[in-house]
């Protein structure tokens, strides 16, 4: 008989969820302590801020950018911008810390040499949600998605290429790292409404770090 020394979800395997899409168990934990304070200055440069849709909804998820492109959403339509459009400077530098991130997470899901130029940083409360949608502002779609997940748990949408395709459940942790890319760039993901459950770090917030090269 052979022990299960760790639950399936502790593995230090990728976990498939496509053909190139993988969710990377605890991946970000080293990277915590250096996330956190660094999130915490680049907020006092661009602060999370709920944008407003092409169709003029304000979103439930507060966002804030860091990295040469910042993702923003306004009446005119989804886009990057250089300039941080509520301060009018440039969004905050990626930190080295980000960046290494990223980096080793796209390299473990089998992409290499992944170098991000955008963050886009989402803090969902209690309630906020992100309705089922395609990443495809980016230029050129090469690149993976890296996306982590920091707090309070969530239930990741993972959709097909096809908006109708029925969404897996994906319950991700503090820590947890999702890549897609390659033929799995384009699928569609969401995360449902999120439940309070304080977490013992981030208290009733879930902190979502998207990585993605843009131009
Ligand atoms: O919060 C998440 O896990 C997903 C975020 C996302 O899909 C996005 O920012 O485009
Ligand atoms: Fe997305």
């Amino acid at each position: 008989m052979t022990l299960e020394l760790f639950p399936l979800e502790h593995s230090d395997e990728p976990e498939a969820i496509g053909p190139g899409s993988f969710v990377l168990r605890g991946f970000a934990l080293p990277y915590v302590d250096e996330i956190l304070p660094a999130v915490a200055a680049l907020e006092r440069c661009s602060g999370f801020r709920n944008m407003i849709t092409p169709g003029g909804f304000t979103m439930s998820v507060a966002m804030t950018n860091c990295g040469q492109f910042g993702w923003t959403t306004d009446r005119r339509g989804y886009r990057y911008t250089q300039i941080d459009p509520d301060t009018g400077q440039p969004w905050p530098l990626m930190p080295i810390a980000f960046m290494r991130l990223a980096q080793a997470a796209a390299s473990a899901a089998g992409f290499a040499d992944f170098v991000a130029d955008a963050c886009l940083l989402n803090r969902y409360l209690p309630g906020s949600r992100l309705s089922l949608h395609q990443d495809k502002n980016e230029r050129d779609f090469a690149a993976p998605i890296v996306s982590v997940s920091l707090g309070m748990p969530a239930v990741f949408l993972f959709g097909g290429l096809d908006r109708t395709d029925k969404p897996a459940r994906i319950p991700l942790m503090h820590g947890d790292v999702v890549v897609w890319g390659g033929v799995d760039r384009l699928r569609y993901h969401g995360v449902m409404p999120l439940k309070e459950k304080p977490h013992s770090l981030l208290g009733s917030q879930r902190l979502n770090l998207t990585f993605r090269k843009a131009d």
